[in-house]
């Protein structure tokens, strides 16, 4: 993905290979106006709204191509137009209509607006004329076709600016921008496509280089290499050992989700470990996940003295406080791969940094996975909660705990410490339910069990999650997520071009 700061590179780059920079725009120009005629009936009638910068030169562009076509199009201009610069003046010179500095005031004339007042250069909130304009098209409930981004979002936090401007449907070039996947920007995109404008393959990757460390959109192309393959000589050992902490009696179901998302994205084995009091519990409803006995953070060692058991995870359920403190200090100590979620994560909050020489110490790999109000607890009183988008906040956090952070919600990002990062757009509100997270961490630990790197296999468990919510639709709970790997796996390995494995890929 691009930052905003980046189309000015690739811009440059392209325009030093020997690209006009109006040529670009005449290109993006026309992918709106394609577009446009999509959404307009024949002869429909056309509000284009240009702003000062190149996003009112695309603008310009797609407007004199629609008229071109016989569609009537009204064309109004923020500012003046001896203000503009560059390809946007040449863009405005080959216009040959009118330009209005108002809105009509009857605006339901028009089947559509053009929404070109600002993209990635969008620098300041919106006041004043911008803003009227905004909100009085906003009132109609006209269909908007955006260019670049709706004006008023933030390209590189997805957060609005004063005001914006909904669209049905959003026109972006060479690469998704952050807001296109963050929220709220993603809900004010509607429908999003990227177009390609001629910039070549030495300006793609000058605009990439410029947007480091990378942002990624979550999906199988980021972590398909990763993904565990069976081999015809695969077995349970070789597919891996997670342990789950249960927590006291009638607090236990959260730990046996995650254990049977954990065995059902395919760890070989899985245990669920229990206080004395709440074994009989577990015990009744665990048949193919084992249970073992764990009172105390000794019984946490002693069962550790096994080191086929891989991957530890801590949090649903277990309740918050000195007790859950000490059980993740021997767990880290073990150096496994650990999950912290829910009360692993509140049982640190405003000591991260203890939480984080725990970590350190153990030498393990580990993934967390806070939703918002974790976040803000585990994190309260540093620097990370300061950062400006959710990647920054993300990417801050994981650079402070040295671990995987997956900042849950609607536009889950993942983040690892040496700045990489994901944001997920692969899921569905369905997943906002009882329990849905802490399977979540048990997908992440059972794909930690079979020995992927811990952003990967975070960035999958994702993934999967999402597909199944997708998948499920309206109705799902938190028990049917394990239940839907089975058609997830299957829809995967078609997707990764690899049939599930038989003896006969030996
Ligand atoms: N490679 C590409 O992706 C291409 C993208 N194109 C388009 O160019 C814009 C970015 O153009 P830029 O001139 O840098 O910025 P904007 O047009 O978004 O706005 C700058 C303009 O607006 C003023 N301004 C900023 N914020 C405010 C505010 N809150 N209120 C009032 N005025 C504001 C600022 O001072 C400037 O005058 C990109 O989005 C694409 O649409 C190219 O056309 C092709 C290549
Ligand atoms: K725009």
């Amino acid at each position: 993905m691009l930052s905003t700061g980046a189309v000015a590179c690739l811009d440059a780059a392209a325009i030093a290979g020997g690209i006009l920079g109006i040529a670009l725009m005449e290109a993006a120009g026309a992918a709106v106006a394609t577009r446009a005629k999509a959404l307009l009936p024949a002869n429909g009638a056309v509000l284009a709204l240009c702003g000062p910068g190149n996003n009112g030169g695309d603008g310009f562009v797609a407007a004199r191509l629609l008229a071109a076509a016989e569609y009537r199009v009204a064309l109004v201009l923020l500012g003046e137009r001896s203000a503009l610069n560059g390809d946007a003046a040449l863009a405005a010179q080959a216009w040959t209509g009118a330009i209005l500095s108002t809105i009509p005031s009857d605006l339901t004339r028009f089947d559509l607006a053009i929404d070109a007042l600002f993209g990635a250069g969008l620098s300041r909130d919106i006041d004043g004329d911008a803003r009227a304009m905004i909100e009085a098209v906003a009132a109609t409930r006209m269909a908007v076709l955006a260019v670049d981004v709706p004006s008023g979002v933030d390209g590189d936090s997805g957060s609005v600016r004063g005001v914006a401007l909904p669209a049905v449907e959003t026109i972006t070039f060479v690469g998704l921008k952050p807001a296109h996947l963050l929220e709220p920007g993603r809900g004010l995109c509607g429908r999003v496509e990227v177009v390609q404008i001629g910039a070549g393959p030495d300006a793609i990757a000058a605009g990439l280089e410029a947007s480091l460390p990378p942002l990624h959109k979550n999906g199988p192309d980021l972590w398909g290499a990763a993904f565990p393959r069976l081999t015809g000589a695969s077995h349970k050992y070789t597919r891996g050992h997670a342990v789950v902490l249960s927590g006291p009696a009638t607090r236990t179901g959260a730990a046996r989700l995650a254990a049977r998302g954990a065995l059902r994205v395919g760890a070989g084995l899985v245990t669920v470990a229990s206080p004395a009091g709440a074994l009989a519990e577990n015990a009744a409803h665990l048949t193919a996940i084992m249970l073992r006995r764990c009172e105390d953070p000794d019984d946490l060692d002693d069962l550790l003295a096994d080191e086929r058991l891989n991957v530890i995870l801590l949090g649903p359920g277990l309740g918050v406080g000195e007790p859950t403190r000490d059980r993740i200090g021997v767990a880290a100590s073990a150096g496994r791969s650990l999950v912290l979620d829910a009360d692993a994560l509140t049982s640190f909050a405003g000591e991260a940094k203890h939480l984080a020489g725990l970590l350190a110490d153990g030498g393990g790999e580990a993934v967390l996975t806070p939703h918002a109000g974790e976040f803000a607890r585990l994190f309260d009183g540093t620097s990370v909660l300061r950062g400006g988008s959710k990647v920054d906040r993300a990417r801050a956090a994981a650079a402070l705990m040295k671990a995987v952070v997956v900042f849950k919600g609607s536009d889950t990002v993942i983040a690892h410490p040496d700045g990489r990062a994901a944001i997920n757009a692969h899921g569905s509100p369905y997943l906002g339910t009882a329990g849905s997270g802490d399977v979540l961490g048990g997908f992440i630990a059972g794909l930690l069990a079979q020995g992927m790197p811990p952003f990967e296999a975070a960035c999958t468990a994702v993934w999967l999650h999402g597909d199944a919510g997708l998948r499920h639709g309206p109705g799902l709970i938190a028990e049917d997520l394990p239940e839907l790997m089975p058609a997830v796996l299957s829809g995967l390995a078609e997707r990764l071009s690899a049939a599930p494995p038989t003896l006969a890929h030996r």
